[in-house]
């Protein structure tokens, strides 16, 4: 907990998520828990996989997002059955509750799990049984995001798209919309211009990666290369004025993760995340947790930090919030409740 006197105030926000991966969300214990229970050997030469308490410590010193996800994908090979992926995303929306999410765009990747064997349907089975528990025991309400490893040939990101299963989640709405994700220096947003096109025929919603380690013309790139609604990360953007100012002009909103931009070695410290930058010049973002099982951090420690970082007033504050519910993808019928919630929170807040 932070020492803030506005910590009861940030954890009452009614909080969207929107860059959160549910693989990210995997903790150490189930993982070994998982290992076990399915037979997965975890890596021998790796003196990291020892135990749940070793594999924490390095977790403690990543050196880049290649790093990572280096752990990232070793992590996610214990996962198996649909159950598995139910208790991951079961085990996310706790934390989500205590930390006083409301509405969460939950990002997962089919490709790492296809091509270990595991159905979509498997995967989406487990992830839907948890997003309709949290909305009818939690009040959270949830989308479904899939990302695109861009790291992987570029045709198998088309014949991900293509699957039918893929497909029939897009078009019965169990599936909102894609994004692309892992390493990203190297794999520029022009590779996937075929995949977005499609996606956007379709009327999916469409976001990106871009500028986490990558340059700002990844983030411009996305919007006119990929026609994304909003960018994720999307910290490089401070490196270009004149970006910055056209991402405040046409309201896209960055999905920002501070403790991850840390923990990965983005920036030194959160002061260096552009937030003060982002509103002073009006740029709409959210602030996000993106892999807390691997950054030591949920939602709420993301707010938390920043808050200590750089003292926002409750008017900031709701400035950020109120972006985040206008930047969500859900009804505008949600969208409404969840703004007369932040009026009533913030009203509280004054004494008012
Ligand atoms: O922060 C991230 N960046 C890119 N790919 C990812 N996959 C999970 N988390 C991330
Ligand atoms: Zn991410």
């Amino acid at each position: 907990m932070c020492q803030s006197s506005l910590h009861d105030f940030l954890q009452r926000l009614p909080k969207c998520e929107h860059h959160l991966h549910l693989e990210g969300a995997l903790s150490t214990k189930v993982l070994f828990e998982l290992a076990e229970r399915n037979n997965i050997a975890l890596p021998s030469d790796d003196e990291a996989f020892r135990s749940p308490e070793a594999l924490e410590k390095r977790y403690q010193r990543f050196t880049s997002l290649d790093d990572f996800l280096h752990y990232y994908y070793i992590g996610m090979s214990v996962l198996i059955h649909a159950s598995d992926f139910e208790a991951l995303a079961w085990d996310y929306f706790q934390h989500a509750l205590s930390d006083g999410v409301k509405h969460a765009e939950l990002f997962f990747d089919p490709q790492a799990h296809t091509s270990r064997g595991i159905e979509y349907s498997t995967v989406l089975q487990g992830f839907q049984a948890a997003c309709q528990r949290a909305e009818k025991e939690l009040g959270i309400s949830s989308l479904l995001i899939t990302c695109y490893l861009r790291h992987l040939p570029v045709p198998e990101s088309l014949s991900a798209f293509d699957n039918e299963q893929v497909q029939e989640s897009y078009k019965s709405g169990a599936v909102t919309g894609i994004g692309l994700d892992s390493s990203e220096n190297g794999f520029a947003p022009k590779m996937f211009e075929k995949l977005y096109a499609k996606a956007r025929k379709q009327g999916l919603r469409l976001t990106a990666h871009a500028g986490e380690e990558g340059p700002a013309s990844y983030i411009s790139d996305s919007l006119d290369l990929l026609k994304v609604s909003r960018i994720d990360h999307g910290i490089q953007l401070a490196h270009d004025a004149e970006l910055v100012q056209r991402i405040a002009r046409e309201k896209t909103m960055l999905t920002v993760c501070p403790v991850s931009n840390v923990v990965l070695k983005c920036v030194k410290e959160i002061s260096q995340v552009p937030i003060r930058t982002f509103l002073d010049a009006g740029v709409r973002f959210s602030i996000n947790s993106d892999d807390p099982a691997y950054f030591g951090g949920y939602i709420l420690d993301n707010y938390c930090r920043v808050h200590e970082a750089f003292d926002l007033s409750v008017k900031e504050w709701e400035s950020i919030v109120r972006a985040g519910i206008e930047g969500s993808w859900c009804a505008d019928g949600r969208k409404e409740e969840l703004l007369a919630e932040l009026e009533k929170v913030v009203k509280e807040q004054e004494g008012i």
